[in-house]
């Protein structure tokens, strides 16, 4: 069986190359089982109902429609953690950049090209750009994920005093925290205290302009922010106001826009915070593998949507269900199988919130039109939005 993988942007070789034989990878085609992307905006296009899974060689979905896609049957990937260590390295070097001002300083050292006496100007005016230390200041880190934990873990061994605030911390991830990183309870606490802040939040609705007018009034005078997350987790307005009156010293943003750019203070990087080779491999890597793994066996690792399941395929065939997480699916689609009279060999249903996932393996090696029809009535149960049948090719 060959499955058809439409892709968006630059895709690394290191993960396309593991789509192999039993793949045609093309980015026209019009009726893919899966989209494999990075930052392209799936928001007000229309997504061919072909589609089964898609997968975010990355880590932000904010540019898929997910809870619209997951209502028809599609599994949404990301790669938690593939670039964590790609935009670390780039908030730690835009930390000590920003500390010595180092973007105007070369801004202005640039602007002395064809002039005469280099030296002598640089020597003479080089007090404009005098820096300081970050040692012993505070950072504050909002969002303690993969990147937030492994930036407050690097900036304690610069010696900066780290305060971090993340109410939804994961216990994989407070696993790898430092216990000298200082946990803070309400976000107040951190922005009233700290010279530098970085944010590490995934923009949601809820999170849509979360760093406001009042949290921009408790921060201490000259704060210098980064932001590598998203762009509209700032309000603009309040961040125009705050730069003005002196309360944000430097804004730094991997998020550029018309607005931002008449902005003073403001370093702006064309979203580069992923962009190394290492990561854009590890990304691809990882979402070429699961959305492979999806496809093959039904099986899923880092959804956003549904719970990881795990289930060797060892029978002659398999039947994914995707359905809403209400009573009596199992009941039902047990009570159709057995109408069938085919035998159930193994069976796993999860459900993560509102949406659940069921494989069931069956004896029975079905033919083609047994599959149409078994799949046909397992969709027509309400609460069901996706079923596929998988042939197991290697089974005797
Ligand atoms: N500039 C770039 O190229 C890149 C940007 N990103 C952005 O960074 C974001 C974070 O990435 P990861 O750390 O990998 O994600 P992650 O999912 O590992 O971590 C996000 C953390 O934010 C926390 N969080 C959620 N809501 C919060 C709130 N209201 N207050 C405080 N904490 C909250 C979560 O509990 C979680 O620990 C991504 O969603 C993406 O938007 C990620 C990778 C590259
Ligand atoms: O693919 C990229 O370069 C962007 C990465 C990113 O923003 C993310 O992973 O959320």
């Amino acid at each position: 069986m060959t499955h058809h993988i439409k892709t968006y942007n630059q895709i690394a070789n290191a993960g396309l190359s593991l789509l192999d034989e039993q793949y045609k990878v093309n980015a026209a085609d019009a009726d893919p089982d899966a989209i494999l992307l990075r930052s392209h905006s799936l928001h007000n296009e229309p997504l061919p109902s072909s589609v089964q899974a898609i997968a975010r060689a990355g880590a932000g979905t904010n540019n898929i429609p997910v809870e619209s896609f997951t209502e028809q049957g599609v599994v949404v990937f990301n790669t938690p953690g593939a670039n964590a260590n790609a935009v670390k390295e780039l908030v730690l070097s835009c930390l000590i950049a920003s500390a010595r001002n180092l973007f105007s300083a070369i801004t202005w050292t640039n602007s002395l090209k064809g002039s005469t006496n280099v030296a002598q100007q640089v020597e003479a005016n080089k007090k404009a750009f005098i820096g300081n230390e970050i040692r012993g200041k505070k950072l504050g880190v909002i969002g303690l994920g993969n990147i937030g934990s492994v930036v407050a873990n690097d900036a304690l061994s610069l010696d900066m005093d780290v305060v971090a605030y993340d109410p939804f911390v994961s216990v994989d991830v407070a696993w790898m925290i430092s216990r000298n990183v200082q946990r803070v309870h309400n976000l107040e606490e951190l922005l009233a205290t700290c010279d530098y802040i970085t944010i590490h939040v995934p923009l949601s609705e809820k999170t849509t302009g979360f760093i406001d007018e009042k949290a921009f009034k408790a921060m201490k005078k000259g704060i210098q922010f980064i932001n590598f997350a998203r762009g509209e987790l700032v309000d603009e307005q309040a961040l125009e106001a705050a730069l003005k009156d002196g309360t944000v010293g430097k804004y730094i943003t991997d998020f550029p826009n018309d607005r931002i750019f008449e902005l003073e203070n403001v370093v702006a990087i064309p979203h580069l915070g992923a962009s190394t080779l290492e990561s854009e491999e590890n990304c691809a890597v990882m979402a070429a593998t699961q959305l492979k793994n999806f496809l093959e066996t039904g099986n899923i690792r880092n959804a956003v949507n549904l719970p990881n399941i795990d289930l060797p395929l060892t029978s002659p065939g398999r039947l994914t269900i995707m359905h809403k997480n209400v009573p009596n699916m199992v009941g039902q689609i047990s009570t159709l199988l057995a109408e069938r009279a085919f035998n159930i060999a193994d069976m796993v249903n999860r459900s993560r919130g509102s949406w659940a996932y069921t494989l069931i393996d069956i004896d029975n090696k079905l033919t083609d039109p047994e599959a149409v029809d078994i799949l046909n009535r397992l969709q027509n149960i309400e609460g069901v939005v996706r079923a596929r049948h998988i042939a197991n090719g290697w089974h005797k």
